[in-house]
């Protein structure tokens, strides 16, 4: 996937929906060649930016700059909405066969029926529907249909793919099976796309870039990694499933970017390069806390390792969520084979241990 300049640039956006304003983002780009994910929680305006970088909502202030060109009067935004598709959670097919439909923006675009069948044959090929050319798009499951919409985007071969939530009203195995051919078509095409999601493993498993919105505005974008790994403040850490959120001082520097914090009247080794004295904020993935009813002395040496009493056990998807008083909160995610195994009870005293290099520690003002 190549990285490169912004295909498409915001500045100043404000959009306002029903007279209050929901989305002002100063800055904001698409780069040509990846796919950003737009996540954050309901409401936080991942379809209003959807909506307004592909010219569906009007921007209240503020400008879209496609390939370097303003998009600043209706020839310029007809030209702009020429070359984007844009796939909804609802299909909405027309009433003809799955053939016309796929084959549809290419007509409107003056291709002659040849060459659009052939195209449109393509990707009915590439996404698994190629039986389905015949039969009319009234008559698809949910997951159908979605294939014949993300077909139909992907025929006109769009500049920039928008989508909006396309797998939400999916079941599972339906899910499961277009997250992964799209994927690999993104991927074979090296198309730009942007897609609103609220399933941050979808967002994981498409995008190279995330942005967060919070209320309106990007709280952080940057590569996955650094989203669900060294996200910038306490909302984003908790909307990416870092529920451990501690507050502490750094007490002691360390070799190697190392650190040693209070957190209450326990130490913690972390990585970074804070001053001593700072109050920081550290966060910590249930996922990389181990749980064990091994005795003290086979731990002993072990850094961030701690006494602690379950407080709570509770189902959590597959897994099930641990909450322990080691002193301070710490909460643990196991699998049921664990719990078993381990034979854990609410009450019980356990050892909890997590790497230093599993923090993620901010400066607490920040
Ligand atoms: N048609 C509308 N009229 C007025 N306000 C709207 C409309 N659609 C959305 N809003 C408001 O705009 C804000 C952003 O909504 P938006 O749908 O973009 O958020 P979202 O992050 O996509 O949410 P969700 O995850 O629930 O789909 C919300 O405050 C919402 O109430």
């Amino acid at each position: 996937m190549t990285m490169s300049a912004p295909i498409l640039q915001g500045k100043r956006l404000v959009v306002k929906r029903g007279g209050i304003t929901v989305l002002d983002i100063p800055d904001f780009e698409i780069k040509k060649g990846g796919v950003l994910s737009l996540i954050g929680p309901n409401g936080s305006g991942k379809s209003t930016l959807l909506l307004t970088l592909s010219c569906l909502l009007k921007l209240y202030k503020g400008t879209l700059i496609f390939n370097g060109r303003q998009i600043n009067n209706r020839q310029s935004e007809l030209d702009y909405r020429r070359q984007i598709a844009v796939v909804f959670q609802d299909p909405l097919l027309f009433d003809t066969t799955v053939l016309e439909n796929v084959s549809s923006g290419l007509k409107i675009r003056g291709v002659d029926k040849r060459e659009r069948t052939r195209i449109a044959e393509d990707y009915l090929e590439r996404l698994g529907i190629p039986h389905l050319a015949k039969r009319s798009a009234c008559k698809l499951s949910g997951g159908e249909a979605q294939r014949t919409s993300i077909a139909r985007a992907f025929a006109i071969r769009p500049a920039i793919l928008f989508l909006d939530e396309p797998f939400s009203a999916l079941d599972p195995p339906t899910h499961e099976g277009l997250i992964s051919d799209l994927n690999r078509l993104l991927q074979e095409t090296d198309t730009t796309a942007v897609m609103a999601t609220h399933d941050q493993m979808d967002a994981l498993r498409l995008s190279d870039r995330i942005a967060v919105l919070q209320q309106g505005k990007v709280a952080q974008t940057g590569s996955a990694d650094m989203v669900m790994n060294h996200p910038i403040n306490e909302f984003v850490a908790s909307f990416v499933g870092m529920d451990t959120v501690l507050t502490g001082t750094v007490r002691e520097i360390l070799e190697g970017d190392r650190m040693i914090l209070a957190v209450g009247k326990r130490e913690i080794e972390a990585v970074g390069d804070l001053p001593k004295g700072e109050d920081v904020l550290c966060f910590v993935r249930p996922e990389n806390v181990i749980l064990s009813t091994d005795s003290p002395a086979e731990h002993s040496s072990a850094r961030n390792t701690f006494s602690g009493r379950i407080v709570r056990i509770a189902p959590h998807g597959l897994f099930y969520r641990v909450d322990l008083n080691c002193g301070f909160d710490l909460i643990s995610y196991i699998t049921r084979s664990s719990l078993d195994s381990l034979g854990l009870r609410e009450g019980q005293t356990v050892k909890a241990s997590f790497k230093a290099t599993a923090i993620h520690v901010i400066k607490k003002s920040s």
